[in-house]
């Protein structure tokens, strides 16, 4: 078998839950050498000091983003916070292109970034051109990107199961309703009060409700496919599991569709896709757990009883589709690669 030239990744924010599962599948991708990891409270530590799993996957201490050395590094992952990603990203060499896991170059609009983040964007002009990387719908200018945002996981979910639909008309932009549920850690590895076992555990509760940061990216990318300005219901709920995700979408059929052109429309749209998967009609609703550990969304369409809605459910896992998994599916992309390189041999961890 054919040797492609190895390409130098760096992880910024590597001591992190991305960042960790960032690691772990460059570790196990062919092409991909992992040359700089950094951290922040946790920099001068070894990789394996924080991480025992990820014994032998990177050589090295952990650094502080300015004492990294990104000169030869082709790919760097950003899996820093938003705002810490656009100023460290800003750093970097201009050669070395970015996959940007965080929030910051996902709207094209810096006033829009600003309201929703409460910061002014660094780069307006960078946020403009910068790819949304939902791989599925960027594939042509993911090619020659230079700076590709990678969706938040609720979006990615959520706009797996929309953009099709959307894009065929058969549902209607008006009253379109997300329900999503998310693990734990969604909310990253950083020590919050909400996130102690005993807060966490057991229960289910929403949050952000009526404000979470995820509508307007799903609008901005919805909006696209119905050629128009929307606005989405959507409430977000933490789950008593560390990884991942389910979004219900209830929404209205358009005009003379039914569940079966929904349905239709989902299933043409990905019917070559390696890591999408719509179920039969009338299969089981999708679970977390058959996809965990995967880069894959399982999506399904059922009727409601009520008249002329549909309800579609789709599961991720927010460390892999959700983050760092769609993250390499998209560099994958940008270098020519097989784009299901490093991420084809996972099967789901059941139960
Ligand atoms: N968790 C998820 O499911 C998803 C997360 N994302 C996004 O990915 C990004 C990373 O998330 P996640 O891995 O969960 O977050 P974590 O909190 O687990 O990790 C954050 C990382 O950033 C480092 N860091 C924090 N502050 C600074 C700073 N001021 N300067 C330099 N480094 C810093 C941390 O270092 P240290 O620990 O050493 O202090 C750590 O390595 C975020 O933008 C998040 O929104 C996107 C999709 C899904
Ligand atoms: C459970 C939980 O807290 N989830 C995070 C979303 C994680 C994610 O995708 O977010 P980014 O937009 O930050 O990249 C949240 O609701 O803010």
């Amino acid at each position: 078998m054919g040797k492609t030239a190895q390409l130098n990744a760096a992880v910024l924010g590597a001591s992190g839950y991305t960042g960790a599962e960032m690691l772990r599948l460059l570790a196990m991708h062919p092409d991909m050498t992992i040359t700089a990891a950094t951290a922040n409270s946790l920099a001068g530590r070894r990789l394996e000091s924080v991480f025992p799993h990820l014994n032998g996957v990177f050589d090295g201490e952990m650094v502080r983003l300015e004492d990294a050395n990104f000169s030869n590094v082709d790919i760097a992952f950003s899996c820093l916070p938003h705002g810490t990603s656009q100023d460290a990203i800003a750093e970097l060499p201009s050669n070395c292109r970015v996959v940007d896991l965080s929030a910051d170059y996902r709207f094209r609009d810096a006033d829009l970034y600003a309201s929703v983040y409460g910061r002014e964007h660094l780069n307006a002009e960078a946020t403009r051109s910068a790819i949304y990387g939902l791989t599925e719908f960027a594939r042509l200018s993911l090619k020659d990107a230079e700076l590709v945002a990678c969706p938040g996981c609720y979006p990615t979910a959520t706009l797996l199961c929309l953009l099709p639909v959307a894009a065929a008309g058969v549902i209607s932009k008006q009253n379109i309703i997300i329900d999503a549920k998310s693990g734990v850690s969604g909310a990253g590895r950083g020590l919050k009060e909400g996130n102690l076992f005993c807060e966490a555990a057991e229960g289910l509760h929403s949050y952000a409700v009526g404000t979470h940061r995820h509508a307007p990216e799903i609008e901005q990318e919805l909006a696209t496919r119905f050629d128009a300005d929307l606005t989405v219901t959507f409430t977000p709920h933490l789950v008593p599991m560390t990884r991942g995700e389910l979004v219900t979408i209830y929404a209205e059929l358009s005009a003379g569709e039914t569940v079966e052109t929904v349905h239709a429309a989902l299933s043409e749209q990905f019917k070559d896709e390696p890591f999408v998967r719509v179920r039969p009609l009338g299969d089981l609703p999708p679970d977390t757990r058959h996809v965990r550990g995967t880069n894959r969304c399982d999506i399904a369409v059922f009727k409601d009883r009520a008249e002329g809605r549909v309800i579609i459910i789709g599961a991720i896992d927010n460390l892999i589709k959700g983050s760092s998994g769609q993250a390499l599916q998209n560099a994958n992309v940008m270098f020519g690669l097989d784009e299901t390189k490093g991420l084809d041999f996972l099967t789901p961890l059941f139960p």
